[in-house]
């Protein structure tokens, strides 16, 4: 099968590799002539996986003609914020009906659309899903075990992908709930943000289990407001994702959380990350959502108020426990 992968940072890179090494022809469409120089000369990407070795029939390009022509599927890597204009700039060489499947996790600020539904503005005749779960870049391009969900609404087209991108070790289930994996995919980062900003304040480990399963209780209110499936907050792109980035240090968002809670300043911080956490974002979109819907997110409110009002993350911990005491499952969590 020939894949473009769009993107050629940290995910992008390790997906592509996988499915290179699965014997795909996989083409890699990056935006700096120099980093897919490297990826086709060195056979590594220096600024995003430095350490891995890149299979021969991986190639990085930058012109998106070359890279889409022929193509099968279009797999999208870009931080969430940046995709409407990079699909935008393809709109017109992209093929038809081919299935599109995006890798990324959040919600545009300007529009509180998820990336499935900017594709179907864009490219309303191709198949849209959605690929999601716990998976960190560097395990997966490591060849380490991985579990992650597939989603599109035709079940036929989920079978197929299923099958082609599937490995021995990066194994996809199959799901038909897209709106569903999306809302999961892009609350977990803000929920992660809120792990971190707890562990950088040495909260414990039972904070950062209550912040987990209420931060799946948020995350359940508002998608079962946006028409997901229920089962799916229990599963990989739901429950799974947000244990890994909860507790794991290679998270990007998890690390913005920490090094707030040790007292650093968000612009600094996203100044030395050099790649995207895209909770930063998502929980404006979300904020902004909330207040407009009249929706509870008590987690993700607090995470905006640290993140964009300068509040410290100790009053915001004294508003969350002073809250009024409340049942365990209110409406629309229990009917
Ligand atoms: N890294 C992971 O472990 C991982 C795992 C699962 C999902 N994701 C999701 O994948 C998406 C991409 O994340 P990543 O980790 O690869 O990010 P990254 O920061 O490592 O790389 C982002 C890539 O997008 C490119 N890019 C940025 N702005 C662009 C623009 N305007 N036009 C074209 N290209 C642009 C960058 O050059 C870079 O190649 C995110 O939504 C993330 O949540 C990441
Ligand atoms: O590094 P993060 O926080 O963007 O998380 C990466 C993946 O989404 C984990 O599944």
């Amino acid at each position: 099968m020939r894949i473009t992968v769009v993107g050629a940072g940290s995910w992008g890179t390790a997906l592509g590799k996988v499915w290179a090494e699965k014997g795909h022809e996989v083409r890699l469409l990056a935006r700096r002539p120099a980093l897919a120089e490297a990826i086709n000369s060195r056979k590594l990407n220096p600024d995003y996986l430095p350490e891995i070795e890149l299979p021969e029939n991986l190639k990085a390009f930058i012109d998106p003609g070359q890279a889409l022509t022929k193509t099968e599927v279009v797999v999208w890597a870009v931080p969430c914020q940046h995709l409407r204009e990079v699909a935008q700039g393809v709109r017109d060489i992209l093929p038809r009906k081919i299935p599109l499947i995006s890798a990324i996790k959040g919600l545009e600020i300007a529009t509180f659309k998820t990336p499935v539904e900017i594709l179907g503005e864009i490219f309303p005749e191709n198949p849209r899903g959605v690929l999601s779960g716990p998976s960190f870049a560097l395990e997966v391009a490591r060849g380490l075990p991985t579990a992650v969900v597939l989603a599109f609404e035709e079940e036929s087209l989920a079978r197929e992908l299923q099958e082609a991108l599937s490995t021995s070790f990066f194994r996809l289930y199959r799901s038909q709930d897209v709106r569903g994996v999306e809302i999961c995919g892009a609350v977990k980062n803000v929920m992660a943000i809120a792990a971190g900003i707890s562990d950088g304040l040495e909260l414990g480990l039972n904070a950062r289990a209550a912040l987990i399963t209420r931060g799946l209780a948020e995350m359940m209110r508002l998608g079962l407001t946006r028409g997901a499936e229920p089962f799916t907050f229990s599963g990989l792109a739901g429950l799974g994702d947000l244990v890994l980035t909860c507790t794991g240090r290679l998270s990007r968002n998890y690390t913005v959380g920490y090094r707030l809670g040790r007292g650093e300043e968000l612009e600094e911080i996203l100044g030395s990350l050099h790649q995207v956490a895209e909770g930063v974002y998502t929980v404006k979109a979300l904020y902004r959502f909330a207040q407009g819907a009249g929706l509870e997110l008590p987690i993700t409110e607090g995470v905006y108020q640290v993140l964009y009002e300068k509040e410290d993350p100790r009053n915001v911990l004294r508003r969350l426990l002073s809250r009024p005491l409340k049942a365990e499952f209110e409406p629309p969590l229990r009917p």
